[in-house]
């Protein structure tokens, strides 16, 4: 169990630094977008949920959970770029 909690240990390390290269993504983003109302885009949401779907079933890892991890991480990511945007402009 030892070295099963050492891999996800390890896993979750790495997994952070992706989440700050894809949070850093969301910096650019509030930078470039010039309307408040453009941070949200449910078309793009709708399109970055199908596209890990679509990664889960081709890794045999359950779909319907992928898909609700990635709402979450979507809508968290809405937030955090509009708090940059109104950060950037205040
Ligand atoms: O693609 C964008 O416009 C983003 O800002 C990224 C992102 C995402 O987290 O993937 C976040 C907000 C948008 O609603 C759509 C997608």
């Amino acid at each position: 169990m030892a070295e099963v909690r050492a891999g996800v240990d390890a896993t979750d390390r790495a997994l952070i630094d992706l989440l700050s290269t894809r949070f850093g993504y969301m910096r650019a983003a509030a930078r470039i977008k010039p309307e408040r109302g453009q941070v949200r885009d449910e078309e793009r949401k709708a399109a970055v949920i199908d596209a890990a779907k679509a990664d889960a079933l081709a890794k045999g890892v359950p779909v319907d959970l992928i898909a609700e991890f990635w709402e979450n991480l979507v809508e968290t990511s809405i937030a955090y770029e509009m708090e940059e945007w109104d950060r950037i402009r205040s």
